[in-house]
């Protein structure tokens, strides 16, 4: 029986997973594909570093070429992260007829529609389960399992290390910083966690979520993105006393074929299923006209959940070729682009306001709101430690970007308004 090969691209937190995975479920993976799978050889930075999992030294090699020019492998597994290096060894592969498994969001986020077009004109393969949400089979829950639908909206707790901090200072009174700490401590967050806490990962994600989901090139450029360090605790209890939770919300919508997709700090009503998600688990709910809501659930990141949908895709890429069927998956996007302008993207808004505590200022504030078309669904008064002053937090009712950003800029110029404090999405509805 033919053994098949695997070129391994790194030997890291991934890495390391899928090379286990593919010892310990061996019989499993060859009752599904008929014949033997082996690490051939694996691509490291550093062949004498200490590693987690026992390698012959003969299989590290730091000389990429060893892998991708070698004709006995057929399949490379990408798990060194990176991007335009990483592209060009991918193109390379491709052009060399091997398939491509990968876990890199970030390669897949800028370049995935040139290596997916390279992939199908070598009729090979190029599958990133692993690139959004881990171990969560969202990808195929997208492109196979809601193969007949028409999705409208997707929301996702995409990054495991903001959700992690927004849940220790939300149930625990954390603060920021020392909860950023314990992720790091933990191995969520990327090796800079600027990525993760500014909202780009979760970004990059959601840009390869909407681009499948909504089968439209949706590239990193359109997101708007804004993480989470501007959010205080305050923020969070203020929201808890009103009956939401703070997450960090990748949000795409598609309303009459025109989409918006963001990345920001949202208040979630409590009885939303995304509101349940804690610690560095994720979750994507994600609402089809015919399915209705849907949501799936589990640990996006770490090792051997992130390497279950690497070797899982690699599976995949070899029941296609016991088929013949490689590189047959369509590419290109049915729609062409549409994205909404601020006049078509309506949200609930929460904000709150520190205001001058005298007769008439509520009233100045509310006309400007009216003016501009906009009511409140709840609205608190309460009273600050500085004399004089007082603080006002409200949640609008629907609103469009457009009329709620006039209202910030008319807020601003008021001189009884000290301070627009914070200002956050509302979430709570399905369509
Ligand atoms: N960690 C996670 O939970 C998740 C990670 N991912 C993605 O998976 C990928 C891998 O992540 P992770 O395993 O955490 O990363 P690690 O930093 O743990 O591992 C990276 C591996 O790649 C090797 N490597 C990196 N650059 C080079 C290079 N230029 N030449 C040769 N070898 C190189 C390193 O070698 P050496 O060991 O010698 O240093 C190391 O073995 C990334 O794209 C990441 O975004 C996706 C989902 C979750
Ligand atoms: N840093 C990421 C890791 C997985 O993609 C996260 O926190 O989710
Ligand atoms: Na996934």
């Amino acid at each position: 029986m033919e053994t098949i090969s695997i070129g391994l691209l790194g030997l890291g937190t991934v890495g390391t997973g899928v090379v286990k995975i593919i010892e310990n479920h061996q019989d499993k993976i060859m009752h599904q594909i008929g014949c033997p799978v082996k690490v051939k050889k694996i691509l490291v930075k550093n062949i004498d570093k200490d590693r987690d999992v026992s390698i012959a030294t003969d299989m590290l090699t730091t000389n990429p070429d060893e892998i991708l020019n070698d004709p006995e492998i057929d399949v490379i597994i990408e798990v060194m992260g990176g991007v335009e290096e990483t592209k060009k060894k991918l193109l390379h592969a491709l052009e060399n007829r091997k398939h491509v498994v990968t876990a890199n969001k970030d390669l897949m986020a800028v370049h995935g529609a040139k290596l997916l077009q390279v992939a199908s004109d070598n009729n090979c393969d190029l599958f990133y389960e692993a690139s959004v949400a881990g171990g969560i089979p969202i990808i195929r829950g997208l492109v196979d399992g809601l193969a007949s639908d028409h999705i409208t909206k997707m929301m996702g707790i995409v990054n495991g290390t903001t959700n992690f901090i927004l849940t220790k200072m939300t149930k625990q009174g954390k603060a920021y910083e020392e909860v950023l700490e314990e992720a790091q401590r933990l191995g969520f967050a990327e090796s800079d966690p600027t990525s993760d806490v500014e909202g780009l990962d979760a970004a990059r994600k959601m840009t390869i979520l909407a681009t499948l989901g909504f089968s439209m090139n949706i590239s990193l450029e359109d997101v708007k993105v804004e993480g989470i360090t501007k959010v205080t605790e305050e923020d969070i209890q203020y929201g808890k006393q009103l009956g939401y939770t703070m997450k960090l919300i990748g949000f795409a919508h598609r309303q009459d074929e025109k989409v918006e997709v963001s990345v920001q700090p949202a208040f979630l009503i409590d009885s939303h299923p995304l509101a349940a998600v804690n610690n560095e688990f994720n979750a994507v709910y994600v609402y089809g006209e015919a399915v209705g809501e849907t949501m799936f659930y589990g640990p996006g990141a770490g090792s051997m959940p992130t390497a279950t949908a690497v070797v899982s895709d690699l599976v995949n890429v070899l029941k296609n070729m016991r088929l013949g069927v490689n590189g047959k998956t369509a590419t290109s996007p049915q729609f062409k682009k549409n994205l909404k302008k601020p006049d078509e993207m309506y949200s609930k808004y929460f904000l709150r306001l520190q205001v001058e505590d005298a007769v008439g200022v509520f009233a100045e504030i509310t006309s400007i709101f009216s003016e501009n078309g906009v009511s409140f669904e709840k609205i608190l008064q309460l009273p600050v430690k500085e004399k004089g002053m007082a603080e006002i937090v409200l949640i609008t009712h629907h609103a469009s970007l457009l009329n709620y950003e006039n209202i910030l800029i008319q807020l601003r110029d008021l001189s009884s308004v000290r301070t627009v404090k914070s200002s956050y999405r509302v979430e709570g509805g399905t369509k």
